[in-house]
């Protein structure tokens, strides 16, 4: 009878914090946390407005409007660069681009 071959199971994985410190470690710990919360609601969010925008893009093609409305990318890209600079504008052209595909 063949035996399988044995797998180290002292206790749960150890979270890979970057280091051995305790105190720095449960800290880094703490705000991955925080941090796990952010991007699950980034995420949401994303989905959320692109759900919006695609709505509303056929909504006004249904009605026999345009595919899209320059003048509010511009709002909407000059937006997010006075709030965050250039990455403030890769971000906005990503969120458009999920909204109503690519151009
Ligand atoms: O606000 C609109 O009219 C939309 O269609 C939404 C949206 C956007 O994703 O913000 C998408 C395409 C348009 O060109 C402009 C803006």
């Amino acid at each position: 009878m063949s035996t399988s071959p044995t797998v180290e199971t002292a206790g749960p994985a150890e979270p890979q914090t970057g280091t051995a410190e305790p105190t720095a470690s449960a800290r880094i710990l703490e705000i991955r946390g925080r941090i796990n919360e952010i991007d699950h609601a980034l995420i949401a969010l994303w989905q959320e407005r692109a759900a919006l925008s695609h709505e509303v893009g056929a909504t006004r093609m249904a009605s026999g409007g345009t595919r899209l409305v320059l003048s509010r990318e511009r709002e909407i890209l000059e937006r997010f660069r006075v709030a965050l600079g250039a990455d403030g504008t890769q971000l906005a052209l990503l969120l458009l681009r999920a909204g109503r595909g690519p151009l």
